[in-house]
């Protein structure tokens, strides 16, 4: 797999087989690269649909991040080649397809499987956390499911690589306008207060904050009206860590790091 990275990439290098999804900028196929047989998803974007939709740069964010991303649990990107029309991107293939449908299939998910999730879910954005990447779209479409059934976050769309201000404009902070002194709009904890509610959603089949009007699911967010159903019926220490990720005050949120020592994660994640 190594040498799949640096070569040239055509699409003659590759046969094309089934159609696996369709996204809005275009379709993925499996594929199988013919020197070294190996198995990927190519997911070929039309290039009229990534200007009139103006996501080009947020397209080759997401080639720069994941490109450079390795983690059991983070969806490998090979590479990426283009033509007069398309833009390809080489992805590991996630045989058990895509998340959203297995939790639409099933309803929702046990403690264990929900916890499980959770976990990898947890050391996987340690890691890009370590790396000072937010992914900031962590939601069901955007997770796969590897042949042994382990979780695979997908989609690096909109993800940042945020830097400290402070170490690369080396003291020069006096330039800065206020609006990025104090740019508040976010730190990696997004990704803890998504996580939040992918927890929740794996235990109830529903996210958290869902309302009929936009307007309202804004409103049961910033409020963070946090109910927890009857049924199905859930621990209370499933419970006790969803509200201590689903905290407003966002330097507040549990830390990922205490997530994985958090007894409902200890005594329901299956060891990985
Ligand atoms: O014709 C191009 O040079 C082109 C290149 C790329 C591109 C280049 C690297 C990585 C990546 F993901 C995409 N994206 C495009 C999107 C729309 C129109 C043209 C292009
Ligand atoms: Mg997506």
């Amino acid at each position: 797999v190594s040498s799949v990275e640096k070569r040239r990439w055509t699409l003659n290098d590759f046969d094309i087989g089934k159609p696996l999804g369709r996204g809005k900028f275009g379709h993925v196929y499996l594929a199988r690269e013919k020197r070294s047989n190996h198995i990927v998803a190519l997911k070929v974007l039309f290039k009229s649909q990534l200007q009139q939709s103006q996501v080009e740069h947020q397209l080759r964010r997401e080639v720069e991040i994941q490109s450079h991303l390795r983690h059991p649990n983070i969806l490998r990107l090979y590479g990426y080649f283009y033509d007069q029309k398309r833009v390809y991107l080489i992805l590991e293939y996630a045989a058990k397809g895509e998340l959203y449908k297995e939790l639409q299939k099933c309803k929702y998910f046990s403690e264990r499987r929900s916890a499980t999730y959770v976990a990898s879910l947890a050391r996987a954005l340690i890691y890009c956390h370590g790396k000072h990447v937010i992914h900031r779209d962590i939601k069901p479409e955007n997770l796969l499911i590897g042949a042994q059934g382990e979780l695979k976050i997908a989609d690096f769309g909109w993800s940042v690589h945020t830097f400290n201000r402070r170490r690369t404009m080396c003291g020069t902070l006096d330039y800065l306008p206020p609006e990025m002194v104090e740019s508040v709009e976010h730190d990696a904890s997004v990704d803890i207060w998504s996580l939040g509610v992918l927890c929740y959603e794996f235990l109830y089949g529903v996210p958290p904050f869902e309302a009929k009007e936009h307007s309202d699911t804004y409103r049961r967010i910033v409020q963070v009206d946090l109910k927890f159903p009857p049924k199905p019926i859930v621990s209370s220490a499933a419970k006790d860590l969803i509200s201590q990720m689903l905290v407003k005050d966002s330097s507040q949120r549990l830390p990922l790091h205490k997530l994985l020592e958090h007894p409902w994660i200890v005594q329901n994640a299956e060891p990985s």
